[in-house]
């Protein structure tokens, strides 16, 4: 079976955010992984995962300014040294929590900037910051996200991050495949999981029920069916890695939202 982690910024949202890691490893979670830590002293969140016998899987480097609308710099022309010190800052807190893998997002198209332009900024901030990540041990991961939830999204397709890590060419430079963006974007999923696992290529992934992105038992993905396909896959190529729960709970703003609605979890680990 594989691992699941709790996502903290959109599980357990009926707790505060420092909370959420009772919460988490009260309903049976060991991995943990949430978008920013940004707003906390990494002292206080390592502290947390130690008390609650937590690993901190994956988060995010900074993304620009997110309540303005950014999601990410890493394609943006002229935001280069704005990228580096943000990802500086990632790379000392993925210390501090001893977190594998840090996700860099790469932010909406810009109107009017050609698209060779903004994909030879993304890959010279990706190898950059491959590199960086390199000499402590990190990996780096792109996610291709639906353009419904994040209109203009740079990168959208599987096909185009794994094209994108493989020309880059750094060993920790991978891909987060989030099943519920792949769902939507793309479709045809277990084939997906089967073609791109066995690259080595594939970091991490996330799950949520699709259209709606509540729970992975609400809606239109099998996702008994697709824990099967990459416990197979992952056991043929030797594959060891998360998959983080990135859903809104349906019943999210009540007080045992989060816990009424792990039936699927408690169902996989019965399996
Ligand atoms: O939205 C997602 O999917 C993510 O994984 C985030 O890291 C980016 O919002
Ligand atoms: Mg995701």
């Amino acid at each position: 079976m594989p691992r699941f982690a709790a996502n903290l910024s959109l599980l357990y949202n009926e707790h505060p955010f420092l909370d959420r890691f009772a919460a988490a490893a009260a309903d049976g979670f060991q991995g943990v992984e949430y978008l920013f830590p940004y707003a906390f002293a990494a002292a206080d969140l390592a502290q947390r995962l130690a008390d609650h016998g937590l690993q901190q899987v994956l988060f995010n480097a900074p993304p620009g300014d997110w309540d303005a609308g950014e999601r990410g710099i890493a394609c943006l022309p002229g935001r280069e040294a704005e990228f580096r010190a943000g990802f500086a800052q990632a790379l000392d807190y993925a210390q501090a929590l001893n977190c594998p893998r840090l996700h860099v997002m790469a932010g909406l198209a810009p109107a009017g900037v050609e698209r060779t332009r903004l994909q030879a900024t993304y890959e010279a901030n990706l190898a950059w910051a491959a590199e960086q990540a390199a000499t402590l041990g990190r990996e780096v991961l792109i996610e291709p996200i639906n353009p419904r939830d994040f209109p203009g999204y740079f990168l959208t397709h599987q096909a185009e991050a794994h094209r994108i890590a493989q020309a880059i060419g750094a060993p920790n430079l991978k891909v987060q495949f989030d099943l519920y963006h792949c769902q939507i974007v793309e479709g045809d999923v277990a084939m997906k999981i089967r073609q791109y696992l066995p690259t080595g290529r594939v970091g991490h992934f996330q799950l949520a029920g699709v259209p709606q992105r509540h729970e992975p038992d609400v809606g239109e993905l099998n996702y008994p069916y697709l824990f099967n396909v990459i416990d197979e896959v992952a056991e043929a190529c030797g594959w060891q890695g998360w998959i983080g729960c990135e859903y809104r709970p349906a019943r999210g703003a009540v007080a045992g939202g989060t816990r009424d609605g792990l039936g699927w979890l408690r169902d996989t680990r019965r399996a």
